[in-house]
């Protein structure tokens, strides 16, 4: 079946689906399905990390329909990223075959750099420090974790390689020493937290804005825990009922009309049906600068373990909105 999801192109004149499947918190038992029902329904990008520790069975709803013939392996778009403890550059070619072992592919169409700061080597994905509260850092840097990522798009094993949780400055260390330019910044992004300046720097720089948590990851607390459910705002749910749609879909539809690719999660089907039903209606300019108005600095990804280390993106944003 032919996908209607529409693609936006790269620097490099590569295309990505603008709409694809979260998997964080997908949890075992439920992924395979999931990815089935979205490889189904359309969807073309599935997003994966390896710290979502769910890659296996992503992969095996990924090989079944391709084995099943729903799908050829060129007409998707898999996405998966270096977690912080494979920066080291003679870790990150073993980190990728891993990942590319769990999800039963030859290659990956695209892979981040999943946080700009190393955590110490080593099998423990966090290794905590005695406090148990913050982990141990390593001193790579990743200029030096990029000139492996490229060394991959080199050796055929990923076609595009990207960035996630960079801010500005960090995004410009990396384009001042890149032989490839990074495709995407992968950043949260929703209408409580809408980055606008990053936005702006990263499309000024034709990197495409890939927006995580578009519906403010309604299972988990804001980083302030004073925020409320983004899906419950009264503004939201007025344009939800203006266009006839859920609260989901008008914020999935914001994030696309922004010029952003968007990646919901969800392991429900009826909700991953909708979350794709986004493309036969359109926000007009009222409605956007309305959920524009939304913003409140509501972050629910801080990385908070992390806090104190040299390349922790936005601790310095975080702690000023504390004050
Ligand atoms: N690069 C990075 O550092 C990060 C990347 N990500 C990526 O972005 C993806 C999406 O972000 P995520 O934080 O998961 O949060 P989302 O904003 O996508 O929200 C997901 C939650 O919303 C629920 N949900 C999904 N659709 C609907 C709907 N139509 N109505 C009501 N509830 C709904 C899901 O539950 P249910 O499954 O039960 O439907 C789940 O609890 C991640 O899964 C991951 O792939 C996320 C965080 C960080
Ligand atoms: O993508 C993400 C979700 O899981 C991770 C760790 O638990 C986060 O660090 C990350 O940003």
């Amino acid at each position: 079946m032919a996908s209607k999801i529409p693609r936006v192109v790269f620097k490099n004149g590569a295309s990505i689906p603008m709409l694809g499947l979260g998997t964080w918190n997908s949890p075992p038992g439920q992924v395979a399905q999931a990815v089935k029902n979205a490889i189904e329904v359309g969807y073309r990008y599935i997003d994966c990390a390896h710290i979502y520790e769910n890659e296996h069975e992503v992969g095996e709803g990924i090989a079944a329909k391709i084995t099943h013939g729903n799908v050829k392996r060129d007409e998707l778009f898999i996405t998966s990223k270096l977690w912080n403890t494979y920066h080291q550059p003679d870790k990150v070619l073993g980190a990728l075959l891993v990942t590319l072992r769990n999800l039963r592919l030859e290659y990956l169409d695209l892979y981040l750099i999943h946080w700009p700061m190393a955590y110490r080597e080593g099998d423990d994905l966090f290794p905590l420090r005695p406090d148990g509260k913050r982990v141990h850092f390593s001193d790579v840097d990743y200029i030096d974790t990029w000139g492996a990522m490229e060394r991959l798009v080199e050796a055929g094993l990923v076609r595009n390689i990207g960035l996630s949780n960079f801010n500005s400055r960090q995004v410009q260390r990396v384009l001042d020493v890149a032989i490839i330019s990074p495709a995407t910044n992968q950043i949260e992004c929703h209408p409580y937290l809408h980055q606008a300046e990053l936005t702006e720097f990263c499309h000024g720089k034709r990197i495409i804005v890939t927006a995580y948590s578009p519906l403010g990851s309604p299972a988990r607390p804001s980083a302030k825990q004073t925020d409320p459910i983004l899906m419950e705002d009264p503004v939201v749910q007025k344009l939800a009922l203006k266009h006839a749609k859920s609260a989901a879909q008008v914020l999935i539809r914001y994030q696309i009309q922004l010029g952003h690719v968007v990646i919901p999660k969800s392991v429900n089907r009826g909700r991953i049906v909708s979350n794709a039903d986004v493309f036969e209606f359109s926000l007009d300019a009222d409605d956007m600068q309305q959920l524009a108005g939304l913003e409140r600095g509501g972050r629910t990804c801080p990385e908070s373990f992390s806090f104190g280390h040299p390349h922790h993106p936005f601790e310095g944003e975080l702690r000023k909105a504390r004050r």
